[in-house]
């Protein structure tokens, strides 16, 4: 996915302006920022779903599209949204139908882009779909509506349907802020193994810098409707360029674990952004460590990079 010059705006009031940015497949990249920067809107510039009276100008092109997504027909963006581009939204129950058994709402999506012969081949891959994504007796939960579900099993079902059609592009807008701490964990791994099975891109929003660096390769830092930084996480991480940056990660309960395991932070402080050792993982602070950490299975075979452990903003430290 390409993203040139993108402005967003009302008839007055100037949102977004001139965002450019790339993201391979496979590739995983973070767009991180304050309340109110934009993050949310850039997302639904990409989807063609933005707020009545608020228009995009720029250029997005996705690869096999074949049109840019930038002024393109409903028709035309009905047939990339939940298929080639797919979005994770923060509250599952608004983007689940209330009175739609689950299954249904899986198999429904394949249906409409043609991914599937039938209702009985399709109702049969949705259950597929629901263990997937580790939901428990997926046969069951089939036939469940949302209401009968929890907030992580809903996510699930979100999920599940983002990846029903194999999306070349997953976007994510704060996936895990609704849901408690261990289901976020479990809602992250998931994300990643999606999106790693099917080599797709991902965009995640996120306001929690830990997630972001957990989650991503690069990221991107959303000011005032503008990017006013990019880079690997590591490098923004570490050496922040932008002054707005470096208050961000002063503002983060982050700590840094170098390579040869030391921490890298002093107890009821801040870590002074900019002083992160080279090879560093990045987490929340969290008081009782071993205890509270939690595991994310798919993230412990990424590398040097890897983050064993996450620890939730939301922890007592
Ligand atoms: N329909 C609209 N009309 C006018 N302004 C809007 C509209 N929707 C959003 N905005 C404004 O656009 C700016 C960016 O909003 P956006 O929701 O993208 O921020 P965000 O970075 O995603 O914030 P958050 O982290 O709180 O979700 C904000 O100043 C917001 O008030």
């Amino acid at each position: 996915m390409s993203v040139r010059g993108l402005d967003v705006g009302t008839d007055n009031l100037d949102l977004i302006r001139d965002v450019s940015f790339s993201v391979a497949a496979g590739e995983r990249v973070g767009l991180i920022g304050e309340s109110g920067s934009g993050k949310s809107l850039t997302a639904l510039a990409l989807l063609g779903l933005l707020p009545e009276g608020v228009r995009a100008g720029g250029s997005v092109r996705l690869a096999g599209a074949g049109f840019d997504l930038v002024g393109a027909s409903e028709r035309q963006m009905s047939k990339v949204r939940g298929n080639r581009m797919a979005m994770v939204f923060q509250e599952p129950m608004t983007a689940l139908n209330p009175v739609m058994q689950v299954g249904d709402q899986v198999a429904e999506v394949m249906l409409l882009h043609g991914r599937q012969p039938d209702r009985r081949t399709a109702r049969r891959t949705a259950v597929e779909m629901l263990a997937k994504v580790r939901l428990p007796d997926p046969q069951r939960a089939a036939r469940a509506y949302p209401h009968q579900l929890s907030g992580g099993q809903r996510q699930r079902v979100v999920l599940a349907i983002a990846l029903a059609n194999d999306p070349a592009v997953l976007l994510c807008d704060e996936p895990t802020t609704a849901l408690d701490v261990t289901v976020q964990a479990h809602m992250l791994d998931l994300i990643l193994t999606g999106v790693t099975e099917r080599d797709a891109a991902l965009l995640f929003i996120t306001h929690d810098l830990a997630v972001v660096a957990t989650v991503c390769q690069r990221v991107m830092v959303m000011y005032g409707g503008r990017i006013v930084e990019s880079g690997p996480i590591d490098e923004v991480f570490t050496r922040p360029r932008h002054p707005y940056t470096r208050g961000l990660l002063d503002a983060s309960d982050m700590e840094a674990v170098d390579a040869r395991g030391r921490l890298h932070t002093i107890p009821g402080t801040v870590p002074a952004a900019g002083r992160f050792p080279d090879g560093c993982v990045f987490r929340n602070r969290c008081a009782h460590a071993t205890q509270q950490c939690v595991h994310v299975p798919s993230l412990e075979s990424q590398g040097p990079r890897a983050h064993a452990c996450w620890h939730p903003v939301e922890d007592p430290a």
